[in-house]
């Protein structure tokens, strides 16, 4: 401009500084000085003819206009042509950050803006009242340029004096007019439901310069305004403000028609500076949109993170309230669960307490009930300590008279005799039928006559302590032999043997079949049963059994099962009393229970020796001896007796000519001749007796003679065929029966001082 335009020679550059307020920018006021001032006829001359003008045969006022219009509006337009003559604004806005510090600080310091208040609205009010009144200025500086060069200085001060001085309501009543004008889209930023944006902000939101948006985060976002906008906005509200001001105030259009004389610069230089605070304000407005733009990308972003953010927290939070709908639900059944639990134990705990109630009802009643049984209890102490008394003294007397039985018992059995001799006729079995029976007669039980069935009526009697005919029960035959087991456990030796031909039932009576037990198995019974009821007066008893078996002379251990073969000897026990003897090598075994003795005794009658004879199929063709030794104790009284019990088993005779075993036959019959030697030596009482001729006497010798008691069956057979042997048998027998041994004493142990 300052190439085209030459200054006017009247111009003078001031010689001063400029007054201006602060460390306002010089080239700025430079420039703005520098802009030509020159009257209407020289612009006019300068300028070249308006289209307008041309066109429409106009004056100044349209060329104002139109000029007014180019500069504050066309500005920015991209296409905008800029005349020559306005190049000296182009640094001002080019420069609008260097502007903007510097311009803002001289604002600062001029009037115009010092009258403005420093709140953002009211700032931004007056900035826009302040671009109407520069519009207004400008509108009058161009109309004074095409109008008239006569106006006055003081007139153009005067106007911009008067627009300075203008009123604050005049501007509203400017932007009312403005506002009715111009559609002015603005608006705030919807705040987000819950402190979030809930939707995009429209591109071409204009808020007003007070909005603003708190988003959730707190931060303030700063007012937004569409340039385009604003820019519309502004050039109608100037081109309105210029249109309207003659119109609004007919004072203004007094001054807007003045011009502004070249020489005016203070008028110059407010209208510039309007102009420069117009488009500051602009500049502003549009540094503000641009801001407002990236804080609205900024906040899009923001919310556009956010949003994702929220969706994965609302897919989390979904999900988590699957989870916890899941646990609510299992926290539902579960306490649906707890509740039938708690109600099933209150149930059960009402029926506990009044189970309690009954109990201790109970309880209470027991207590009672308590004390009175410990009364009694008190008072039956006392009774007992008296009946202990009572029961002592009795088991003095019982003992004694324990003593005195046991004596009458053997006074008894010593009338009856030493030894003695039972009887016993086999019956018949149904295999023999055919076989002729002898003649038989039972005078009484003592006696008994044989008739002998050959034709030769032949007639024997005989006498013993008991006869029993074929139909004597096992029962009936240990009924009599029991009182010789109470004496073996008052502590005599006993022995008890069975005498007589190869199958007339020896066997049968001591040993017995299973349906129809023997002497041995009920001895063994009687044993046991009768130590239990001698616990009662103080006794306790050990039972040592041995099983020994003599066979063609020689012993054999009837429980020893090794297979191995020992010597068997019988020893003198006793030094002093030589008819005590023992067998060495042999097994005794305690027992304690009957099942035990009579496992033994079925291991012993296993291993004996049995073969055929021609009276019997399974004849014993050994003599068998089972010992019961009886050890009992009187702990009080210190005493001790040992009786016994030999039950022998005799190997049947048997006649030479029906023998098959000569050898076997006749150590059979040997044996029981020299058996029959000694007893008959006895009975003679002779000096010697020959218990050693034997292994059978010798081993019988303690129960035999001296002190034992000695129980003799004479079995035989009820046949024709048999009447000779059976008739021997009777006759040793009746001789035995005859036999008066002497009177025996009781084993008696004193302090373990040894039998007596
Ligand atoms: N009182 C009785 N009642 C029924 N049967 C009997 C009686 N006595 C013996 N017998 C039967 O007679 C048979 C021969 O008896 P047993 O074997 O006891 O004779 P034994 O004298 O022992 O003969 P051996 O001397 O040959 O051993 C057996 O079958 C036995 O069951």
């Amino acid at each position: 401009m300052d190439s085209k335009i030459p200054k006017p020679s009247f111009l003078k550059k001031p010689t001063g500084p400029l007054s201006l307020p602060g460390n306002a920018r010089l080239p700025l006021s430079r420039d703005l000085l520098n802009i030509p001032s020159a009257n209407s006829t020289m612009f006019a001359k300068m300028r070249a003819p308006s289209p307008d003008k041309k066109s429409t045969g106009g004056g100044t006022v349209n060329r104002a206009k139109l000029r007014r219009s180019r500069s504050a509006m066309d500005l920015n337009r991209p296409d905008f042509h800029r005349p020559k003559h306005t190049s000296a604004l182009a640094p001002i806005l080019s420069r609008a950050g260097n502007i903007n510090a510097n311009t803002v600080a001289m604002m600062a310091s001029s009037d115009l803006v010092k009258q403005m208040p420093s709140t953002n609205g009211t700032r931004m009010h007056q900035l826009r009242r302040s671009r109407s009144a520069c519009d207004i200025a400008m509108t009058s500086n161009v109309s004074s340029i095409s109008s008239t060069t006569t106006s006055s200085s003081a007139s153009g001060m005067s106007s911009l004096a008067g627009f300075k001085r203008q009123p604050p309501a005049a501007a509203p009543n400017a932007r009312t007019a403005v506002a009715a004008k111009v559609p002015k889209v603005a608006t705030t930023i919807p705040p987000r439901a819950g402190g979030v944006l809930s939707k995009p902000i429209p591109p071409k939101i204009v808020t007003t310069a007070a909005s603003s948006v708190a988003t959730a985060t707190g931060r303030r976002v700063a007012p937004v305004v569409k340039s385009t906008v604003g820019i519309k906005a502004g050039t109608n509200k100037a081109r309105t403000a210029g249109a309207d001001a003659p119109k609004a105030n007919g004072a203004g259009a007094k001054t807007i028609n003045k011009r502004i004389p070249p020489y005016d610069y203070k008028a110059r230089f407010a209208n510039l500076t309007e102009k420069h605070k117009a488009l500051m304000e602009k500049h502003e407005k549009l540094l503000e949109g641009y801001a407002g733009r990236e804080a609205l990308q900024e906040l899009y972003d923001d919310c556009t993170r956010e949003l994702e953010q929220l969706k994965t927290e609302h897919a989390q939070l979904k999900a988590e309230l699957q989870t916890v709908r899941l646990e609510n639900d299992e926290l539902s059944n579960t306490n649906q669960s707890l509740s039938s639990n708690l109600e099933h134990t209150e149930t059960e705990l009402q029926k506990l307490r009044e189970k309690y109630t009954v109990t201790d009802r109970e309880n209470a009643t027991l207590r009672m009930q308590l004390k009175e049984l410990e009364e009694r209890a008190a008072f039956l102490e006392e009774e007992n300590v008296t009946l202990q008394d009572v029961n002592q003294r009795n088991t003095e007397l019982l003992f004694h008279a324990n003593i005195e039985r046991k004596d009458l018992h053997n006074m008894v059995m010593d009338l009856r005799g030493n030894i003695r001799v039972f009887c016993r006729v086999r019956p018949p079995l149904p295999m023999e039928s055919h076989r002729i029976e002898c003649g038989w007669k039972y005078l009484d039980e003592q006696s008994i006559e044989l008739i002998a069935m050959d034709g030769s009526n032949k007639r024997m009697d005989f006498s013993f302590d008991h006869v029993f005919h074929p139909r004597t029960t096992q029962q009936d035959i240990f009924d009599n032999v029991s009182p010789l087991i109470q004496s073996a456990l008052d502590g005599y030796n006993v022995c008890i043997f069975a005498y007589g031909q190869t199958g007339s039932g020896k066997t049968y009576t001591m040993d017995g079949v299973p349906d129809s037990l023997g002497v041995i198995p009920r001895t063994v019974d009687l044993i046991f049963n009768a130590i239990n009821d001698y616990r009662h007066f103080g006794w306790e008893y050990e039972i040592r059994v041995t099983f020994l078996e003599i066979y063609n002379e020689i012993l054999y251990d009837l429980l020893d099962t090794s297979g191995t073969t020992k010597d068997l000897e019988i020893r003198m026990a006793n030094a002093k009393n030589k008819t005590e003897v023992y067998v060495s090598n042999i097994i005794e075994e305690t027992v304690e229970t009957t099942a035990r003795l009579h496992q033994l005794m079925n291991i012993a009658k296993m291993n004996r020796a049995t073969a055929a004879t021609a009276g019997n199929e399974r004849s014993s063709r050994s003599h068998a001896v089972t010992k019961i030794t009886l050890i009992g104790t009187h702990q009080e009284k210190g005493e001790t007796c040992i009786g016994s019990v030999n039950l022998v088993d005799l190997a049947g005779s048997e006649s030479p000519k029906t023998s098959t075993r000569m050898d076997e036959t006749k150590n059979i019959n040997r044996s029981l001749s020299e058996l029959s030697n000694v007893i008959l030596a006895l009975v003679q009482r002779n000096e010697h007796i020959p218990y050693r001729n034997s292994k059978l006497t010798h081993l019988l010798m303690p129960s035999l003679g001296g002190n034992s008691k000695t129980l003799m069956f004479v079995n035989v057979a009820p046949f024709q065929d048999c009447f000779t042997e059976t008739v021997k048998s009777l006759r040793f027998a009746s001789q035995v029966n005859s036999c008066k041994l002497q009177r025996v004493k009781r084993n008696k142990v004193l302090n373990g001082s040894g039998v007596m």
